[in-house]
């Protein structure tokens, strides 16, 4: 298993503060096809993962790969313009990564999104959700190995893992900038992938409470939450993910692109609305 230690962490986050002026307190991963949020960052400063020795390369379509760092309604940010997903034959140790060099940059909040499959079928395409808490079906959890209790403890709580306050800021702004219908909360689950989901694995998941199913994002948060940083988490609903047997549509990568390209334009309001509230001085 590669691993790095506390100190090889340090290192690569020291190496990357010292190529930018921007001093980030609030981090932001972007899932398939939600890169353009990076356009709304100010002042950019951009460092390509291929250019940060150790960090993992993004393999996937609408994955750009790149560190942005900048301000985001004048708080500095960084955005993950891309990420790396344990199907792409990545360690979730290597997952973790980012997001710990992230806590080793000095950033306290952590904001996940991900392109998703509807399982809740009140959700339609181009719908957001506001995750309240996951279902990790991956079988990987980042925290397996040795304990560096630096990091954080050995057996971290993961019942409080999204950030109530920020949820309830979310919906309220939704609320207020007039799109409420298009926004929900609820439950993701995470398969390991890169095969989307049987019907049956539908049905199942459906019946355990999940609305909408990824393969992402877990990992990240069991990282983050693991090393105390505070959680927000946001699913585009790319697509409705297939219930019955013997339909003709199938789910692909094409459509979630696609999905993102459309109806992106929400998830970047809402976030940037969320980020302009926020009191990073905490
Ligand atoms: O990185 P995310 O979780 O947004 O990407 C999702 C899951 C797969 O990587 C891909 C499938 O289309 O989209
Ligand atoms: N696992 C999974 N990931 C997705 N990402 C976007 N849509 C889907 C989906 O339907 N299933």
């Amino acid at each position: 298993m590669e691993s790095f230690t506390y100190e090889d962490i340090q290192q690569i986050a020291n190496d990357i503060l010292s190529k930018v002026k921007c001093r980030p307190k609030l981090g932001i991963i972007c899932g398939s096809g939600l890169g353009k949020l990076a356009d709304m960052v100010e002042d950019r400063e951009v460092i390509p993962y291929n250019e940060i020795p150790g960090f993992p390369i993004s393999t996937v379509p609408g994955h750009a790969g790149k560190l942005i760092f900048g301000t985001l309604r004048n708080k500095s940010v960084v955005l993950m313009q891309g990420r790396v997903h344990c199907y792409e034959g990545y360690s979730p140790q290597k997952i973790a990564l980012p997001v710990r060099t992230m806590k080793l940059m000095g950033i306290k909040v952590l904001f996940v999104t991900n392109a998703a499959g509807g399982i809740n079928r009140n959700f339609n395409v181009g719908d957001m959700m506001v995750i309240k808490d996951h279902l990790n079906l991956s079988g990987v959890n980042p925290l397996v190995g040795i304990n560096d209790e630096r990091f954080g403890p050995r057996f971290p709580p993961m019942s409080r893992a999204y950030d109530i306050e920020l949820r309830k800021l979310a919906l309220s702004i939704a609320k207020e900038m007039g799109f409420a219908d298009l926004v929900h909360e609820g439950v993701y689950s995470m398969m390991l992938g890169p095969n989307f989901e049987t019907v049956t694995e539908c049905r199942l998941i459906s019946i355990a409470g999940v609305d909408a199913t990824g393969m992402s994002t877990v990992p990240e948060v069991i990282v983050a939450k693991h090393c105390g940083m505070t959680v927000f988490g946001m699913s585009l609903i790319t697509n409705k993910v297939i219930m019955e047997y013997d339909q003709d549509a199938t789910a692909n990568h094409e459509e979630v692109l696609e999905t993102g390209e459309k109806s992106s334009r929400y998830t970047q309001q809402l976030i940037a609305e969320i980020v302009g509230r926020l009191d990073l001085d905490i």
